[in-house]
């Protein structure tokens, strides 16, 4: 059972944006703030990722990629404290942030039955929730468009790849410039798909995190969530 009723939140909360922007970083601490669940979306596209891989199919054969996702036993825990994540019982928690994940997860994400098969699971574990924070990329326009509160993350692209070259513990310029490319292809992939493109709702907050630390956007997040509540009693 989550939502902590004397946090005063009850509801869902959405959190999209492009990589590096602090999207599970946030919800992970704005859900401890709350008392609420929480779900990492991106993490069952990269697990869907290694099923694929797993497979040996090419990423970007869409029938192929659909068989192999329809198959799979892909299961995420909710749980701001803990990362839970398998595969048909095997716990991929550290592989699915791999290199070889993270270079196939947006051909493999932008295949319509695999989007569907994964927006269905999201919405049921959303269901078996009081309070949840939801992050990815078509959160607040598709998975759930009636959340109680929307946010839309955004940073510069030097600062996002920044923070996630710190938090891999990467040191060469020459690493560092190669997850700026990544980081750039993905964003392209991901918002030109033709199902489900990364984009804000149209009523969703934009935050700019460029200049905010984190806990400086979780505050604003929580500060943001309240008064949505508010708004609705
Ligand atoms: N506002 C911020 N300022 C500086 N670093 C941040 C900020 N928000 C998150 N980070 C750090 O940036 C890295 C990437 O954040 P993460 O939450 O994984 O982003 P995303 O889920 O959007 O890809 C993490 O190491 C996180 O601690
Ligand atoms: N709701 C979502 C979440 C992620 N995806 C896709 C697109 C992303 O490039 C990958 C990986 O997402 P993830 O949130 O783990 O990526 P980052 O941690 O931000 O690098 O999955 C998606 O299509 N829809």
């Amino acid at each position: 059972m989550s939502g902590d009723v004397s946090s005063g939140f009850l509801g869902q909360i959405t959190l999209d944006g492009p990589s590096g922007t602090g999207k599970s970083s946030v919800a992970r601490s704005v859900a401890a703030r709350l008392g609420a669940a929480y779900l990492d979306t991106g993490a069952m596209y990269r697990a869907a990722t290694v099923a694929v891989l797993d497979a040996g199919i090419d990423p970007e054969d869409a029938e192929a990629v659909a068989r192999v996702v329809a198959e799979a036993r892909i299961e995420v825990g909710t749980s701001a404290g803990t990362e839970l994540v398998e595969v048909d019982g095997v716990d991929v928690a550290v592989r699915i942030r791999g290199a070889e994940v993270t270079r196939a997860v947006s051909a493999v994400s932008a295949v319509p039955a695999v989007r569907r098969r994964l927006v269905d699971q999201q919405r049921a574990l959303v269901e078996a929730a009081d309070a949840v924070v939801v992050e990815g990329r078509d959160i607040g326009t598709v998975v759930l468009p009636d959340a109680t509160l929307k946010v839309y993350l955004t940073a510069a692209p030097e600062a996002r790849a920044q923070r996630r070259a710190a938090q891999l513990g990467l040191r060469t310029a020459d690493e560092v410039a190669a997850l700026a490319v990544d980081l750039r292809r993905r964003d392209e992939y991901d918002s030109s798909r033709a199902d489900s493109p990364l984009r804000p709702a149209a009523d969703a907050v934009v935050v700019d995190s460029t200049d905010l630390s984190q806990e400086g956007v979780v505050d604003r997040v929580v500060e943001l969530a309240r008064s949505a509540v508010g708004a609705r009693r």
